[in-house]
């Protein structure tokens, strides 16, 4: 079976003829899948050498990339993804996929038991992910191999509560080391961001906070103000979850905060199809996140590798909408 075309990303040459030392390596599920293993195993490949097959690994921040963007007259695109769904190898080879397909910023979320502000999908593959034995330090594990092979920087998604178990300042250095560059924490209450944010900038990560049609114009004010990387406008109110139409209220939110902050606001919640992430950059916004459609095609696929195909194909047509 010929390897597709995402799967090469490896340097030629640095593929070893050893037995791979991935701890990830994850045999599918069929005999029949066999040459399936392979393909997967040849994108996770430990690559001692990635710093200098990938010099263009993600020195680049969050902000730093919007600035890049924005001087190209471009929209950012940003997909979200689930660590560990269907399985952490599939994760590390979905993030290579979304990288070599023009993804500008990729959220990876850590999954979590009580996710109260996202959707049935979106639960679900956090559900998936933890009964796989996912946790943090094996998401940063694999953070550690594969984000000096990406060229797009890594925002890092958790709740509040698994942040606090670990001690912000312990948190916050650990996905610094592991090349993460920015973070959202969604149910963080704003008068604790200081001390997020204070952690953060000592280790080199931004601090994105979430605007949303309920917040208030002076409670708006504080948060784009304090919202590093970008500002996180949540299009609709509710949970996260595809939605037919975009919330038309968008533009007037956008010129709402664009009069409040020069910072770059990224538009999410809802967006599953081309023509929305299309209609959004129309109406100003300088990045669009699409999560929950993206991941229902890598998570509910038949098997990993088809759902990196669908990946592979879903995420073009979102950046041809935006060319
Ligand atoms: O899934 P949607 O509707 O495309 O929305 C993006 C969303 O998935 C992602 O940004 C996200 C995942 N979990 C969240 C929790 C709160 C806010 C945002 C999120």
């Amino acid at each position: 079976m010929a390897i597709p075309s995402y799967l090469k990303l490896t340097a030629p040459g640095f593929i070893h003829t050893k037995k791979p030392q991935n701890p990830f390596q994850q045999q599918l599920h069929s005999p029949s899948q066999t040459s399936l293993t392979l393909s997967i195993k040849r994108v996770l490949r430990p690559n001692p050498m990635a710093a200098l097959t990938h010099p263009c690994a993600p020195s680049i921040s969050i902000s730093q990339t919007f600035t890049k963007l924005k001087s190209q007259g471009k929209v950012a695109f940003i997909p979200y993804i689930t660590a560990g769904d269907p399985d952490l190898s599939t994760t590390g080879a979905a993030l290579k996929v979304l990288d070599s397909c023009g993804s500008d910023v990729i959220e990876l979320g850590l999954p979590y038991s009580d996710p109260l502000l996202d959707g049935p999908v979106i639960c679900a593959s956090a559900t998936r992910s933890l009964a796989r034995g996912t946790n943090f330090n094996k998401v940063i594990s694999m953070l550690k191999e594969v984000v000096p092979q990406l060229s797009c920087p890594i925002v890092l998604f958790s709740y509040y509560n698994p942040i606090i178990n670990l001690g912000i300042k312990n948190y916050m250095f650990t996905i610094s080391q592991a090349g993460v560059r920015g973070l959202v924490v969604p149910d963080v209450p704003f008068e604790e961001t200081q001390i997020l944010r204070k952690e953060a900038a000592k280790n080199n990560i931004e601090l994105v906070l979430l605007t949303t049609p309920a917040t208030t114009t002076d409670r708006m004010k504080d948060i784009v103000k304090a919202s590093e990387g970008f500002v996180y406008l949540v299009s609709t109110v509710g949970v996260t979850g595809a939605r037919a139409r975009v919330n038309e209220q968008v533009p007037s939110l956008l010129r709402e905060i664009k009069d409040a902050t020069s910072k770059a606001v990224a538009v999410g919640f809802g967006l599953s199809k081309p023509e929305h992430v299309k209609q959004v950059a129309e109406w100003g916004a300088d990045g669009v996140i699409v999560g929950s459609a993206i991941v229902k095609v890598l998570g509910e696929a038949r098997s990993p590798l088809e759902g990196l195909r669908e990946l592979e194909t879903f995420t073009k047509s979102f950046k041809s909408a935006l060319h």
